[in-house]
């Protein structure tokens, strides 16, 4: 049976709230005003340290402070992970649905690993999952295919990728693995502009969609 492999940030769950909050709290140790959630939003999706840089550059911080900014996100980010992040709706029977089904899931975020197993666990969704690369697993990060190809080889088996936006797009498609694109996440682009095999904007569409997709 096949395996799905999913996104974190703006696919399984709502967390850029979260994320505005701890970026808040770091420019403010800066003296910098804060940014709003649209704008940090719009930042999300290449890891932590891609995050950083396009704050720093939004709010005219130096080279010689960026360092102090990514020390100020981490210590205010990973004190709590689940802050303000919540799983979209219907995730949790779908998962649960699609491991009853025989899939095997993944995930194949840009996250780094530690504050992704945080989250899984205390959302309670750790268990479901037999594979979880982060933005620091490998020695690459997507779009790059290399992560991605991590995280089916570590289950042993191909299948599809369930991402939000243009770099899961362009990852899934310098991996060649076909790709199902979650609408309502934090893509930039118009849905028309990522390539993808399907498409679904609730949740409780998927189980049937990657049912027929994998058969
Ligand atoms: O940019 C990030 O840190 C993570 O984003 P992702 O879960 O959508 O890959
Ligand atoms: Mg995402």
């Amino acid at each position: 049976m096949t395996a799905i492999v999913f996104d974190l940030d703006g696919t399984l769950v709502d967390s850029a709230p979260g994320i505005a909050a701890a970026v808040n709290t770091a420019l403010a140790a800066q003296y910098c005003r804060p940014l709003s959630l649209a704008q940090v939003t719009s930042f999300i999706g290449n890891g932590v340290p891609a995050l950083i840089e396009q704050v720093a550059i939004a709010s005219g911080i130096s080279m010689l402070r960026r360092e102090a900014l990514l020390e100020g996100f981490r210590s205010a980010y990973y004190a709590d992970p689940t802050y303000l992040t919540a799983l979209f709706d219907g995730v949790l029977p779908c998962l649960e649905g699609l491991r009853a089904s025989g899939f095997r899931l993944g995930i194949c975020t840009n996250k780094p690993e530690e504050p992704t197993h945080q989250i899984l666990d205390k959302l309670g969704i750790a268990g479901l999952f037999d594979a979880v690369v982060g933005g620091d697993t490998a020695p690459t990060r997507k779009p790059d295919p290399a992560p991605l190809h991590l995280a089916f080889e570590r289950m042993g088996r191909s299948g599809i990728y369930v991402g939000d936006s243009e770099v899961d797009a362009a990852c899934a498609a310098q991996a060649g693995i076909p790709f199902v694109l979650f609408t309502e996440g934090y893509r930039k682009a118009p849905v028309e502009d990522l390539p993808h095999m399907a498409k679904f904007s609730r949740y409780g569409d998927l189980s049937a969609l990657l049912s027929r997709a994998a058969a």
